[in-house]
């Protein structure tokens, strides 16, 4: 079977709803995977802010581990799990920096305790007196007293472009089914079924 890509997207917006509707308090998160330069893995989690047929957006602060493990090697992996709903949905792609003017413009939509917040994070390196990083909220709360936060240059989003989008559905006695999309052409993708 091969469908486009703006279906396998109105599918994931589709089960985004139903866990959400359904009470999932962080229907968002996704599980995040890089690697580094020595082939070993690290996860954590990140909010998706956008999705479309280009990709899937999160942001974050450039100079943290996972930007560094992304500007070695862009190839990762994000997961949802949508307990309520009884689904998994993973999907492996390239990482790629999103332009100034969209990280500007959903960083503008950030409330400006959170803006401060990205400037006086030095997010994945070690705070070596633990009021410093109280101190730098503070700094930066006064800095940006009476004006707009503007975005840090170290501050942006990456739009992971998907190569391959796995669907998965619990069923009764673990036969569960796995769909699994990869590209053929620019505009259609092919499916597989695996075994659960
Ligand atoms: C629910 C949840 C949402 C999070 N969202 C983000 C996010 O959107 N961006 C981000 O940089 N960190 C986010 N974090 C923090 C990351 O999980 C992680 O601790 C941080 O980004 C540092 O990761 P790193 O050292 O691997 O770069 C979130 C954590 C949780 C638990």
């Amino acid at each position: 079977m091969s469908i486009p890509i703006s279906e396998l997207i109105e599918r994931f917006q589709k089960d985004l709803d139903a866990t959400t509707q359904k009470g999932h308090p962080e229907p968002t998160a996704m599980t995040l995977s890089t690697v580094n330069e020595n082939g070993f893995p690290s996860s954590r989690v990140v909010l998706l802010k956008a999705f479309d047929e280009r990709g899937f957006v999160f942001y974050t602060n450039l100079t943290s581990r996972k930007s560094r493990e992304i500007q070695n090697n862009p190839q990762v992996c994000i997961n949802f799990m949508w307990h309520n709903i009884s689904k998994q949905i993973r999907v492996e792609g390239r990482a790629e920096q999103v332009s100034d003017q969209e990280a500007d413009a959903y960083f503008a939509t950030r409330a400006k305790q959170s803006q401060i917040g990205a400037w006086a994070s030095k997010q994945s390196t070690e705070i070596e007196q633990k009021m410093d990083f109280k101190k730098r909220v503070v700094k930066y709360g006064l800095k940006f007293a009476t004006s707009k936060v503007p975005r840090p240059d170290f501050w942006s989003g990456f739009r992971i472009v998907p190569s391959k989008i796995e669907f998965w559905q619990k069923r009764d006695f673990r036969l569960h089914e796995r769909q699994v999309f990869t590209p053929d052409t620019s505009v259609n993708w092919n499916e597989v079924r695996l075994y659960p």
